[in-house]
């Protein structure tokens, strides 16, 4: 059988370090959980900079670097459409990480002068820079409770990270996220998550260590679109890598992504 080919947009950023979890996360998989991979079935990962190498992914990672620069030279290239067809036509499974979860957003503030062009898919508005310039970079300890309730905190990298801001309910609403609390981690933006094309999951949110109730949404889920503000691939913690290749096997599953004979 061929295998399950995983693309990374290599236009720019941390295509490498991406590259390098997916490959221990599917041996974590293959020798710890080979129940989650139907007979036969292997993955391949390969760097994505053309539509061709696009049309072979059956799923695609758009790492973090600068969703400018992305969204410049992947105009250049002819990609733009290539990849909006493969996120929302194709309802293909895609993690976008910082810039990629800029690139993924229907909208986005604190864009460059005159705006920057975006791929979309996700029903939210997402602020750029939230935390300043890059000598403002932390680490955090996140609770993502999509790993799993006894798992040790996540170590949240993050570099010029974006934030979702709201969700767009609609061309013409926005729910702004604003300073309120959200309404518990797993429901949508303060719980009125259902965007145009179902319901934006808040999978995970960073609280300022002394914060009040202030906190910021660093990790959605809306159908087939997942996004992370921070830096999974600058860690050596493969979960939310092996996570997200189960949701992709999944969806194999369920048949309605199949590999060639
Ligand atoms: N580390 C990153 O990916 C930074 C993202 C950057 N702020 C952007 O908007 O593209």
């Amino acid at each position: 059988m061929a295998p399950i080919t995983v693309g990374v947009l290599a236009l720019q950023g941390g295509v490498g370090e991406h590259i390098a979890l997916l490959r221990r996360a599917s041996a974590h998989l293959v020798s710890s959980q080979p129940e989650t991979l139907p007979d036969g079935t292997s993955f391949t990962f390969i760097e994505v900079r053309t539509a061709e190498a696009l049309a072979q992914c059956h799923a695609l990672i758009i790492p973090g670097g600068e969703s400018t620069t992305m969204a410049i030279v992947a105009r250049r290239l002819g990609l733009l459409d290539p990849l909006r067809q493969f996120v929302k036509i194709d309802n293909k499974p895609v993690w976008g990480t910082c810039a990629g979860l800029v690139m993924l957003a229907e909208e986005a503030s604190a864009t460059k002068q005159g705006g920057q062009e975006l791929v979309g898919g996700l029903d939210v508005r997402v602020l750029r820079n939230r935390y300043g310039t890059q000598i403002q970079s932390f680490v955090a300890d996140l609770d993502l409770p999509f790993l799993g309730e006894a798992e040790k905190p996540f170590r949240g990298v993050f570099i010029r990270a974006p934030v979702v801001e709201g969700i767009i309910a609609s061309s013409s609403s926005f729910v702004d996220n604003g300073t309120e609390k959200v309404n518990g981690v797993g429901k949508g933006v303060n719980g009125n998550g259902t965007g145009k094309n179902g319901s934006v999951e808040v999978l995970g949110v960073y609280r300022k260590s002394g914060g009040k109730e202030e906190e910021d949404i660093v990790a959605v889920k809306q159908r087939n679109v997942f996004g992370t503000s921070f830096h999974p691939e600058l860690t050596d913690d493969i979960r939310i890598h092996v996570w997200w290749l189960k949701r992709v096997l999944e969806r194999f599953r369920h048949g309605d992504l199949v590999v060639s004979a």
